[in-house]
C-alpha cells in the first residue's frame, strides 16, 4: 500500500494516534487491579479490535508505506517511533553535537520495584548514541555496548538523555551518553559508552538487501 500527497500526512497521523491509544492501554493495563470480569471483556473487546488490522499487513522485508527509511522516519521504532505500542516514546533533538532526548516510562518499563529495567536503560541509550553516530555523518550498526548503571532509572518521571560522538576511528565511531532525570540533570543515574561500524558495501548488501530492493 502507497499513499502520496495528504494522504501520508494523514496515514502518518493516524498511526501515531494509534500508537498513543496503545500506549494508553499497555499503561493501564500493566497497572490495572480491575475486577477479573473486566478484564476478561478487554481482552476480548482488544481481540475483536485487532483483527480488520491484521486483513492487510506487509511482510517482513517491506518497509511500512509510511516510513521513509532515507528521511529518518520510522514510526514503528520500538525506541522513537509515535506509532509503537512500545516505545516510550523517546524524543531526541541535537543541540550542537550532542543529542538530547526526554522521555517518561511508565508501569511497562519496570524491573526493580517502581525503577526502570536496566535493559530499558541500554535500549534508549542505544538509540540515542546511535542518532548521535548517524547526524554525524557516519552512521553504523551497535558492534558493543558498555552501560554502568550509577543509580536506580525512576518510572513516571521525566528522563533526559544525552549523547555525543568522542572517537572515529576508520569505520569505527565510538559515542558516549548518560541517563538523568530532567529534574537533576547533574546527577548520573546511566551511562553508556557504544561502538558502531560503518558497513562495508558488501555487508549492507547482504544485510539490507532484500529490504532495499523492495522500499521505494
Ligand atoms: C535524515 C536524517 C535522519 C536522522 C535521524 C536518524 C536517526 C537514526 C538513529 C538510528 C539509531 C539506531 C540505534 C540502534 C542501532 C542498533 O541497534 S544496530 C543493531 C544491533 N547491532 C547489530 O545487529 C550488529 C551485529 N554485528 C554485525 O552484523 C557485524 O559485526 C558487522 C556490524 C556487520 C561488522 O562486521 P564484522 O565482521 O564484525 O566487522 P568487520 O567489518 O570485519 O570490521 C569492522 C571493524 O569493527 C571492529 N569491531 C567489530 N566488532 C567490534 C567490537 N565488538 N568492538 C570493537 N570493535 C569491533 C573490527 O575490529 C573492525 O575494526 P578494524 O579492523 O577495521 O579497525
Amino acid at each position: 500500500m502507497s499513499e502520496n500527497g495528504n494522504g501520508l500526512p494523514r496515514r502518518r497521523a493516524a498511526i501515531s494516534d494509534l500508537g498513543e491509544a496503545l500506549r494508553l492501554l499497555v499503561e493501564h493495563a500493566t497497572a490495572t487491579e480491575a475486577p477479573t470480569e473486566e478484564i476478561l471483556r478487554a481482552a476480548e473487546r482488544i481481540r475483536q479490535a485487532a483483527a480488520p488490522l491484521g486483513d492487510r499487513v506487509r511482510g517482513r522485508f517491506d518497509t511500512a508505506s509510511a516510513d521513509d527509511l532515507l528521511g529518518g522516519v520510522r514510526l514503528y521504532n520500538p525506541v522513537t517511533g509515535t506509532g509503537s505500542a512500545f516505545a516510550p516514546p523517546l524524543k531526541i533533538h541535537r543541540e550542537g553535537d550532542v543529542a538530547i532526548g526526554v522521555c517518561t516510562l511508565g508501569r511497562a518499563f519496570e524491573g526493580p520495584p517502581s525503577f526502570a529495567h536496566g535493559g530499558v536503560s541500554a535500549m534508549l541509550l542505544d538509540q540515542i548514541l546511535g542518532y548521535a553516530v548517524t547526524v554525524s555523518g557516519h552512521p553504523g550498526m551497535t558492534v558493543q555496548l558498555d552501560t554502568g548503571y550509577r543509580a536506580p532509572v525512576p518510572l513516571y518521571t521525566p528522563l533526559r538523555l544525552t549523547a555525543s560522538v568522542t572517537a572515529v576511528d576508520g569505520r569505527r565511531i565510538t559515542a558516549t551518553g548518560t541517563i538523568t532525570t530532567a529534574d537533576e540533570p547533574t546527577m548520573l543515574l546511566v551511562e553508556a559508552t557504544g561502538v558502531f561500524v560503518a558497513l562495508r558495501a558488501e555487508q549492507a548488501q547482504r544485510l539490507f538487501g532484500p529490504v532495499i530492493g523492495r522500499s521505494g
